[in-house]
């Protein structure tokens, strides 16, 4: 099958994935993330945690993944450098912030941030790596002044780079983007006055969003990255997917690491369909994803809302081949296959039942990336 596309994830947060989910968004950034985020600034600790997230993902068939970094950029090009190493498809982004009252050793100038930023994107292109790209990273609004974001907007446009925040995650966080930008009409309204929406630029989550921003975004050709696993560990909210797609906005999946506890796509997928599921008890009207529509979401539509569906995301002819080899029946996997079965259901069973050990080898861009190549001695 095609290889699985994480439109949004915080390599910087898996040290701590899988704990911490008792607490709505606000209050746990600045518990746990912030905390945590800061200690990026140890190039030993970076490495760490950076190889074990790129090894992670690879080995549960993320072909391709939209990084969040941290403000540090030497770690960040040290992501790059790491996810460039072992084959996988990447956009990596630096952290931006030059607001943040709670945890006010972890944020940047508003002049550092942008300084810094220019030299992360070129010094991570002067490396040339193939398939790993820099992407312009105002964390979101609230920790961001006006004046960073309108440079960063400008800092895109002229460099044609992609883009990457957070949108209508939390009803408490929608709140306050109104009071700090009160001049914007929306939440979506504060990106677009500093020219953040194009159509390279993707933005998770979005469970508040009206109509209105929604038609925004299409307008724009920006695209969401849905990430219900975060949405229901944090108690964010449950994104109308169905309702997205309806209005001709791009769409993802994202696991969120570690809002979202898993590293997996294939979590990603069940939560998008639990998600759907919970719409559909609250209004029976609802109309349900299917399992092949989530399966598309997690590939072709990934691609699409990373614009990188001329590269990857299906095995049209002339794109990379970014590939899994699944076996749905591996030995010592969780899946029993009782009688053969036809394809379509053989990849049902893999997608709600299936994990690593059923990946039997990874490929990104012809290269075979899983199982890991034995180190030269
Ligand atoms: N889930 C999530 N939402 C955010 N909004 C701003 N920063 C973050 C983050 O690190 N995780
Ligand atoms: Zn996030």
């Amino acid at each position: 099958m095609p290889g699985m596309i994480d439109s949004h994830i915080h390599a910087s947060q898996y040290s701590y994935a899988g704990t911490a989910l008792d607490l709505p968004l606000l209050q746990w950034l600045s518990t746990y993330t912030f905390p945590v985020e800061s200690r990026f600034k140890d190039l030993e600790f970076a490495k760490k945690v950076y190889t074990q997230v790129v090894k992670r993902t690879l080995r549960n068939g993320t072909t391709t993944a939209c990084y969040f970094a941290t403000i540090h950029t030497d770690a960040s090009l040290l992501l790059g450098q790491i996810a460039n190493e072992f084959g996988q498809r990447a956009l990596v982004g630096k952290v931006c912030m030059d607001r943040n009252n709670s945890v006010k050793h972890y944020r940047e100038t508003t002049q550092e941030s942008q300084e810094e930023t220019c030299r992360f994107i070129v010094e991570l292109l002067n490396k040339k790596y193939p398939l790993v790209k820099p992407v312009v990273t105002p964390r979101f609004a609230p920790s961001c002044t006006g004046a960073l974001l309108g440079q960063l907007g400008s800092i895109a446009k002229n460099n044609h780079l992609h883009i990457q925040s957070h949108v209508s995650e939390n009803i408490e966080e929608v709140n306050l983007v109104k009071e700090l930008f009160p001049e914007s009409e929306s939440y979506t309204d504060v990106y677009h006055k500093y020219n953040l929406l194009t159509d390279k630029t993707v933005l998770a989550h979005g469970c508040h969003l009206t109509d209105k921003e929604l038609d925004l975004l299409r307008e724009t050709g920006a695209s969401l990255s849905h990430c219900p696993s975060s949405n229901f560990s944090l108690c964010s909210g449950v994104l109308n997917v169905r309702n997205v797609l309806n209005r001709k906005v791009k769409l993802g999946l994202g696991t969120d690491v570690a809002g979202g506890y898993s590293a997996s796509m294939l979590d990603a997928v069940r939560r998008t369909l639990d998600a759907s599921k919970v719409l559909t008890i609250q209004d029976p009207d609802h109309d349900t994803l299917t399992f092949e529509e989530v399966f598309r979401l997690a590939t072709l539509g990934g691609s699409q809302a990373l614009s990188l569906d001329d590269q990857t995301g299906n095995f049209v002819v002339g794109k990379d081949f970014d590939a899994l080899r699944v076996n749905v029946a591996a030995p010592g996997a969780p899946i029993d296959l009782i009688q053969s079965e036809e394809p379509k259901i053989l990849l049902e069973k893999f997608l709600n039942l299936g994990d690593d050990r059923n990946i039997v080898e990874v490929f990104v861009a012809g290269r075979r990336v899983v199982p890991f190549a034995e180190p030269v001695e």
